[in-house]
């Protein structure tokens, strides 16, 4: 079963995609990244980037992760906060223990490309960052 199927399927993206969205917008540290930013656009292609790298059938059509990213000079500390609510959107849509872990192995390898400056790349054909 693949990672899509295990978390619900397109239904279960969406869900992880709005509990996490929420999340992130009314957070202290990280909700004033959000302003000015057109939300649902950027949740529709949360979903369908999630949805194309846990195996799903979207297409992802937004930029890569890296490009996204870059301007906003996100630090680790604020990548780890990102990862903490990623995990209690998780367990608000009742994610099983493997779906969490293999979400938080996603999240892990994409430190790289979204935390600026960071060294590191996964670029190889096929992974995440990839997708654009
Ligand atoms: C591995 C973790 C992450 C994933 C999978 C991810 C996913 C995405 C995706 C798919 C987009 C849309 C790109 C587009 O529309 O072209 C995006 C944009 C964005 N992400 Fe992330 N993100 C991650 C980490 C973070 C972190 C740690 C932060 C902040 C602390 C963050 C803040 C943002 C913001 C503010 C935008 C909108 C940028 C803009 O439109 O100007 N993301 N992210």
């Amino acid at each position: 079963m693949s990672l899509f199927e295990a978390l619900g399927g397109e239904r279960g993206i969406r869900r992880f995609v709005d509990e996490l969205g929420r999340r992130l917008v009314d957070d202290a540290e990280l909700g004033p990244l959000f302003a000015g930013v057109d939300g649902e656009g950027l949740q529709r292609h949360r979903e369908h980037y999630f949805s194309a790298v846990l195996g799903g059938p979207e297409l992802y059509s937004g930029r890569g992760l890296r490009e996204a990213h870059r301007h906003l000079g996100i630090d680790d500390a604020q990548f780890d906060r990102f990862a903490t609510i990623a995990d209690e959107a998780l367990a608000a849509i009742d994610a099983g223990a493997d779906v969490v872990a293999d979400v938080r192995d996603l999240l892990s390898r994409l430190r790289p490309v979204v935390v600026a400056g960071a060294s590191g790349s996964i670029s190889r054909p096929g992974d995440p960052d990839r997708l654009a």
